[in-house]
């Protein structure tokens, strides 16, 4: 589809006030969509149906789909845009929102060094008025600006609008290859990925490996891990393993893979069961989507590959092979009546110093006001 048509498809769906998403993979030229026939509130319980998942952060709460066979796809090739710069510095956030979430990182410090909790991650609301919010434009500067993330739209009249560029896979799953990544640890980007790390990034990421290869191990064979690397993401850089292995022949399902993972210590903390508790103790809203994972759920890509065996000449041999490809919604917004909400956070351990983890917070949300 011309990217004039795209958009305009989207806008007829949004102004009918049916379901769709809108997404383009990192590093990708393609914008897809999945436009819903109805206006049905799907759910998945088991993550086995084709379509496009979008799950809260408490994995106890309900997963919605868009089941592809209640939806048309569409796609446009390549989306032209103009580039923002990402600038991180000229944003504020209020002193009263300070007060509150540095006084909940001290009480999860005092905890950390007074229980067995060794990570959590704490996050908060960062409003923004808008009365007059477009949403295919902020769409659009998301696309241009953030090529290395997964830049999406998702809509639902019975939930709401939420968009985001999130730097965080939460799991590849290509016929039986699978993939993830340990994505934790931040600094303000200036210029260079080439830049050193303190101990406390360091030890939060290597929780997260730790943490990503120790559950898969049930679930899968031939696990292996990358080098710790520096990635970019907008303003910010972040630590990055990346992880992935083979699906076992008798694996026991998408369900018990993504319950191995999600909330990973990226988003949580870690023993999970305790940092979700402090979580949902401690933080004064509810996440809803923000953290939870979204993305593609058992799509069919068609592969074709030449072969030139003696006599064969040129025979094209196709296969179709499940992908799977889910995303960490981080980096996200929730539009509201009159106000957008950014949702930010960072992890805590022993070593945080609560007002630099305030300012990582503030630096987050620059990736959103920026976009605004
Ligand atoms: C929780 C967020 O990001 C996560 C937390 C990070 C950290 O603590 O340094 C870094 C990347 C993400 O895994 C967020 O952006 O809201």
């Amino acid at each position: 589809m011309h990217q004039d048509d795209f958009f305009e498809s989207l806008n007829a769906q949004f102004q009918d006030a049916l379901p769709f998403v809108a997404y383009r993979k990192p590093n990708e030229d393609r914008v897809n969509a999945v436009f819903q026939n109805d206006d049905v509130l799907y759910e998945t319980k088991d993550l086995s149906e084709a379509g496009f998942v979008f799950a809260p952060f408490d994995d106890s709460s309900k997963m919605i789909l868009m089941p592809l066979d209640q939806a048309e796809v569409g796609y446009c090739d390549h989306f032209e845009g103009e580039e923002l710069l990402t600038d991180t510095s000229k944003f504020s956030s209020s002193s009263d929102q300070k007060v509150e979430y540095i006084n909940t990182i001290e009480q999860a410090i005092a905890t950390i060094k007074d229980s067995d909790l060794k990570k959590v991650v704490l996050s908060r609301p960062d409003y923004m008025t808008n009365e007059n919010f477009q949403v295919f434009e902020v769409f659009k500067r998301l696309l241009s600006t953030y090529k290395t993330a997964f830049v999406y739209c998702w809509y639902h009249p019975k939930i709401g609008l939420w968009l985001g560029a999130t730097p965080e896979t939460l799991l590849k799953i290509e016929g039986q290859r699978l993939s993830t990544m340990a994505l934790a640890g931040t600094q303000v980007y200036k210029g260079t990925t080439d830049v050193s790390w303190g101990t406390k990034e360091e030890q939060e990421q290597q929780f997260v490996t730790d943490y990503i290869v120790s559950n898969l191990e049930a679930e899968v064979e031939q696990i292996s891990t990358s080098e710790r690397r520096t990635v970019r993401a907008g303003g910010l850089l972040h630590l990055q393993t990346q992880i992935s292995a083979r699906l076992g022949k008798e694996h026991s399902g998408l369900l018990k893979i993504v319950r191995a993972l999600h909330p990973t210590p990226a988003v949580c903390g870690l023993p999970k069961a305790e940092a979700k508790a402090f979580i949902l103790n401690h933080e004064t809203y509810n996440r809803e989507f923000y953290s939870g994972f979204m993305g593609e759920l058992h799509f069919k890509k068609r592969q074709t590959r030449n072969t030139n065996r003696r006599n064969v000449e040129n025979n094209v041999y196709a296969t179709v092979k499940s992908v799977t490809n889910l995303y960490v919604n981080l980096r996200c917004m929730q539009v509201l009546p009159n106000k957008v909400a950014l949702y930010v956070g960072g992890g805590i351990t022993k070593d945080s110093n609560p007002e630099a983890e305030w300012e990582e917070t503030v630096s987050k949300t620059s990736t959103m006001k920026n976009i605004l």
